[in-house]
């Protein structure tokens, strides 16, 4: 992230300004790109078109009175997971989601082996596995053996997830909460690292945004 001053009122204000790339995996279906339309847009589709690839959505979120972050979210295509991309997928990303469906046992079971491929290619300046946060989705529906919310908690303590949530991009169910706590949490790494020697491209594009924007006083 970068610093820039802008005047407010007549008086001289701090204005930081960051661009976080997070990534959203998990097995086809799941609802990845539900959850990223419903956050983004505030759509909800029962249509189901299968992601190739990667497709990419922008939030802005005006944080507080002097912090905007812009969240690049990456959607990357359940099947993936079986080809050779995702290390260049994960490039760079500050943090992830990573999203299974209750109304299908076998989605969870896939949530250890997505997380294991995401923290064996991906990591912090400092070496430890980006934070991410397990998604339990399509929690509107019935659900097919869900584990006990103690188990949930120990599964995720074990599989290195800062948290988890139920959610469900249909009836809009904690998907702003869910992303509000891994923001919180990249935030929170963002204040002890010097990150620009991992994160060179991100620095440059936020100084060049801020630059642009602090002729218009953007805080
Ligand atoms: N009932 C219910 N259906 C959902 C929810 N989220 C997604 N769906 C449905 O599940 C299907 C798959 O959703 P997608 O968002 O395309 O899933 P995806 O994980 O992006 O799939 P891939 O791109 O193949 O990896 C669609 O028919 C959605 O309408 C939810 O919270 N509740």
């Amino acid at each position: 992230a970068v610093t820039g001053l802008s005047m407010a009122g007549g008086s001289v204000s701090e204005c930081r300004e960051y661009l976080f790339k997070v990534l959203v995996i998990g097995e086809l279906g799941v609802g990845k790109t539900s959850i990223i339309k419903r956050y983004v847009h505030q759509l909800f589709s029962q249509h189901y078109r299968a992601t190739i690839g990667v497709d990419f959505a922008l939030k802005v979120i005006n944080w507080d009175s002097k912090t905007l972050i812009r969240l690049q979210l990456w959607d990357i295509a359940g099947q993936e997971r079986f080809g050779n991309m995702t290390r260049v997928y994960y490039k760079e990303a500050v943090g992830a989601f990573v999203v299974f469906d209750v109304t299908r046992g076998s989605t969870f079971e896939a949530v250890s082996k997505w997380k294991h491929d995401l923290d064996s290619k991906v990591k912090l300046a400092n070496g430890n596995p980006i934070p991410s946060v397990l998604l339990a989705n399509k929690c509107d529906q019935k659900k097919e053996s869900f584990n006990s919310k103690a188990l949930m908690d120990s599964f995720c303590k074990e599989a290195g997830f800062l948290g988890w949530f139920e959610t469900s991009a249909k009836d809009n169910i904690n998907v702003d909460e869910a992303a509000h706590f891994l923001v919180e949490s990249i935030l929170g790494n963002d204040k002890g690292l010097p990150y620009e020697e991992s994160n060179g491209d991100r620095v440059k594009l936020d100084q060049e945004t801020v630059a642009a924007e602090s002729k218009s006083g953007c805080c």
